[in-house]
């Protein structure tokens, strides 16, 4: 019997079933890698056992102990007034908690000339480490960091492009057990105070300059002006200095890997709200790096050898995340500058890393639907251009993919190849839904819920639905649930950013609908949803029609509260060439009536010069609403562009 549903783009051959590693997974934990179904019942209902089972598949370096406890958290004073959390399932539970491992072991492992880094920048790769070339590298910065006096329980805090200096420096941190945070040097001052300020860090490393657009941008004075401003005087170490020459590039340094705790911090990630100061996550080492694994190695189907690449700046969460391919003895490769830079004569180029995947012989190509959008404007197929013969999967994060972009992928990249639309966040630095080698590919659908995820979608009544949207919902603990939020009544922010609204259950802010394949579709933040004539209307449903459109650059969608009713307003950068009139916005709106429905036609659409981004590249719908209904946008220091919201105070102004 045919199943119903969006046509099928990718069917995963019968040697998937025995030959990938999920499939052995399955197989070795006693069930048919065709039921997967089974399989992921197992992994949320015996998840002591999923997760036991999973370190030793993937050969976690590390002392395991018993695997999971519920202890209280007896962290943090403020527990005191939240005696209900200290029971908590989720809040409560400590998986390994006698578990040590060092994460810096991991990902160093493997044969010594096995290619560990590839790294690139505008002009392409330019550099290859073996293992043993990283290692040597990780410990002359070990011994850099030591010198300064960076021990376990510290912090260090990096203003770094994606270099192998801002890995190296990343990967010694945590070998000395001590806790990293990475910023990107294009953020300003005041946003790198504003993360770098909450975490106290004994040590931070910056780079002198970066490069973007055959341009270099200095960072010395941002540097040393955000240290100047934090008021607790750590030590600013710049690459490339004489200090760094002399203290953190003798690669003959011994290399120590001490274990430490399994949830010991171990990467502090910043998220950027639209009010107050980003906040300030930490993550355990352990848990990060065991669900990373899980990731790649079952989801990912990454094998020893593999090649993986992911345009990120060294702040996004997926910086770290390809970083653990190294666990999983595949290679990254690190790519600094534009993705699509701009050439001498003013063109862009939309080879480039496409010519670096048949470079660097690449299987696995991240990348999110915004750049996808790109090629697609301009009209680029890479399999015009490049052989890709190596590739074996492309993944997608930071926003909903449309269908169309699905299409496009297999049309115009490759057609054998496994796409992966992946979605979680810096929350769980992990994913709730992910790709498989052993599910079709349907368009315009996330194809299964992670192993070891209890998701369900709630709707208003907080009943599990299938086939409508609502609210996803995890109902388990997991080993990569944040440790705490920094900052004063951290553990109270962080219970009430995830669990005030369903007391013990993970509500993560995302409006998604599980369909009856168990595939997910998320239709945008619920905080954006929408809700004209009180209809829930995910802003993704707007932004799949609209984002056809070769006449439209970028588009942002926000609710407009007009007398009770919230309308639908809908801003668009026309793209060059492009205005918009009264009969393309016509158009538009019969489109979106067509695609959509009647109740997701804007009752505005406006042209804007520019949207407003976060500085990790993501729309910020909830500061454009802000600021076209008049108020104060809290958060600016967290935008790329805050100029961008003068155009949408405008609006109704
Ligand atoms: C995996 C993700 O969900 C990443 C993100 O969108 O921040």
């Amino acid at each position: 019997m045919t199943q119903p549903g969006p046509a099928t783009l990718w069917t995963p051959p019968d040697s998937a079933f025995s030959d990938s590693a999920l499939a052995r997974f399955a197989l070795a934990n006693g069930f048919d890698p065709r039921r997967y179904d089974e399989l992921h019942g197992w992994s949320v209902s015996r998840r002591d056992e999923f997760w036991d089972a999973l370190w030793d598949f993937t050969g976690v370096l590390g002392d395991k102990g018993d695997v999971v406890e519920q202890p209280p958290r007896t962290e943090g004073a403020d527990l005191d007034q939240l005696p209900s959390l200290r029971h908590g399932r989720m809040f409560g539970t400590r998986y390994f908690p006698h578990g040590r491992l060092n994460v810096a072991e991991n990902l160093l492992r493997g044969e010594p000339g096995r290619l560990a880094v590839l790294a690139a920048d505008e002009t392409g790769i330019h550099t290859r480490l073996t293992v043993a070339q990283l290692r040597g590298r990780v410990a002359a910065v070990q011994a850099g960091l030591r010198a300064a006096g960076v021990g376990e329980g510290d912090v260090v805090a990096g203003i770094l492009p994606n270099t192998v200096e801002n890995l190296t420096t990343m990967i010694a941190t945590l070998s000395l057990g001590a806790a990293w945070a990475g910023c990107s040097p294009d953020f300003g001052v005041a946003g790198l105070v504003d993360r770098i300020g909450q975490v106290a860090p004994s040590v931070v490393v910056a780079a002198q300059s970066y490069a973007y657009n055959g341009r270099d941008f200095d960072v010395r004075a941002k540097a040393e002006e955000v240290v100047a401003r934090l008021g607790t005087a750590p030590d600013l170490v710049l690459v490339g200095s004489p200090r760094w020459d002399e203290q953190f590039t003798d690669e003959t340094s011994a290399l120590t890997l001490e274990r430490f705790p399994f949830d010991a911090p171990g990467l502090i990630m910043f998220t950027s709200g639209t009010t107050g100061l980003p906040k300030a996550i930490v993550h355990s080492a352990g848990g990060v790096l065991l669900q990373h694994l899980k990731e790649h190695v079952l989801h990912g189907d990454v094998r020893p050898g593999d090649v993986h690449s992911w345009f990120t700046s060294t702040a996004w969460m997926m910086y770290a995340w390809v970083v653990s391919v190294l666990a999983a003895e595949a290679a990254v490769v690190l790519i600094d500058g534009n993705p699509s830079p701009r050439l001498p004569d003013g063109t862009v180029d939309c080879g480039h890393l496409w010519r670096m995947a048949d470079d660097a012989g690449l299987t696995h190509f991240g990348t999110s639907p915004r750049y996808l959008s790109g090629l697609m404007d301009a009209g680029y197929a890479p399999r015009e251009h490049h052989d890709l013969g190596a590739l074996r999967s492309v993944l997608s994060a930071g926003a909903p993919v449309s269908a169309e972009q699905y299409d496009w992928l297999y049309a115009e990249v490759k057609r054998d190849m496994v796409f992966a639309s992946i979605c979680g966040g810096t929350e769980i630095h992990g994913c709730f839904q992910l790709g498989s080698p052993l599910h079709p590919v349907r368009r315009g659908e996330i194809t299964c819920v992670a192993l070891g995820h209890a998701v369900s979608v709630l709707d208003d009544r907080g009943a599990p639905v299938v086939g409508e949207k609502g609210e996803l919902v995890c109902t388990e603990p997991f080993p990569s649930m944040p440790l705490t939020f920094l900052g004063d009544g951290g553990l109270r922010r962080y219970h009430d950013t995830y669990f005030a609204e369903r007391p013990d259950v993970w509500t993560h802010g995302d409006l998604a609908e599980l369909t009856p394949r168990r595939s997910v579709v998320v239709h945008g933040r619920s905080d954006t949803t929408l809700k004209p004539n009180g209809v829930r209307i995910g802003t993704a449903e707007i932004y799949r029609v609209v984002d056809q459109r070769p006449e439209i650059a970028e588009s942002l969608v926000f609710g407009h509260t007009a007398r009770t009713d919230e309308e639908v307003v809908l801003c668009l950068v026309m793209a060059e060439g492009h205005e918009l009139t009264p009969g393309f916005t016509k158009e538009l709106k019969a489109d979106i009536r067509a695609q959509a429905s009647p109740r997701h036609v804007p009752a505005h659409v406006f042209a804007v010069s520019e949207v407003p981004y976060t500085l990790n590249g993501k729309k910020v719908e909830g500061a454009a609403r802000t600021a076209a209904g008049g108020g104060t946008v809290k958060n600016e220091a967290s935008l790329a562009n805050p100029g961008s919201l003068h155009e949408f105070r405008a609006l109704f102004a």
